[in-house]
């Protein structure tokens, strides 16, 4: 049996926003971990808090309270300079659902990016960069300019950007969002594939059911709180059971 090795661990995490006198809690004491090698989803309607966790886990946002622990280590201030940009560099893969790529370069280059900022050594560079995009797929594709390819391409060299530095955790915004339902599977499965090949640990935020069914654990956003979780189970079809809990979750 494979021990359950936890990656990140928040606790008691808290935003508030202060507009004036008013105050809007985007998240309310929340509590969670995720595994290596573990894909977690956040769902939740619009304004439930699913951006405000994502950009306080990636140190693009400050927590009002709560700590966070990195491969078990408390990482305190992560979230303020100089530290952030260390912090992404090192624990954090972005995907977002605009895939972000720049298109003045080729696909080699954008996902050469990420090491050439860690100053990693030329042969080091080409061997990571030529490795992911052997795994994504688009190798042969290399020299071509981002622009040139589908969406479902450019979305594939995006996950191969967030990855080429072995982050430990892989954050994915609706990374679905702009694609139609067939690519979206193979950008799913591809997400499958690095979990299972590279043991990589992803959160995932997206409002699709569909979506969540490639989640091993699904977390429910309301309000701010983390309202209801399930862990998949081979035998339940996780497409209904999440429609049935977003269906009380309006309903309450
Ligand atoms: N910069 C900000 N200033 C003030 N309030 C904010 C700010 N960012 C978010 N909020 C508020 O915090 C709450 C949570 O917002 P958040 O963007 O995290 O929700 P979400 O679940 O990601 O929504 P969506 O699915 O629409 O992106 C909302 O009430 C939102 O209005």
């Amino acid at each position: 049996m494979t021990a359950v090795c936890s990656v990140l661990r928040i606790k008691g995490i808290e935003k508030v926003y202060s507009i004036g006198n008013n105050k809007v809690f985007a998240l309310r004491n929340v509590d969670f971990e995720l595994n290596k090698g573990e894909i977690v989803v956040v769902m939740g309607s619009s304004g439930s808090g699913k951006s405000t966790l994502l950009n306080i886990l990636g140190g693009l946002d400050a927590p009002t309270k709560g700590e966070i622990f990195i491969d078990g280590l408390e990482v305190k201030d992560y979230y303020k300079e100089p530290y952030a940009t260390e912090y992404r560099r090192n624990n954090i893969g972005f995907v977002f659902q605009s895939y972000n790529l720049l298109h003045a370069l080729t696909v080699e280059e954008n996902v050469a990016l990420p090491l050439i900022l860690k100053h990693e050594s030329a042969s080091v560079i080409k061997e990571n960069t030529h490795n992911m995009l052997k795994l994504v797929g688009l190798y042969e594709r290399r020299t071509h300019r981002s622009i040139e390819l589908s969406g479902g391409q450019q979305q594939r060299v995006a996950v191969a950007r967030a990855l080429v530095t072995s982050p430990s955790i892989l954050l994915a915004d609706e990374p679905t969002g702009n694609l139609d339902s067939q690519t979206s599977i193979e950008i799913l499965e591809l997400l499958v594939e690095m979990k299972q090949k590279l043991n990589q640990s992803i959160v995932l935020v997206t409002h699709d059911p569909k979506v969540a069914a490639y989640g091993d654990r699904v977390f429910f956003f309301k309000d701010g709180r983390i309202v209801n979780e399930y862990q998949a189970e081979a035998h339940v079809p996780n497409i209904e059971r999440t429609l049935m809990i977003m269906n009380n979750l309006q309903g309450s």
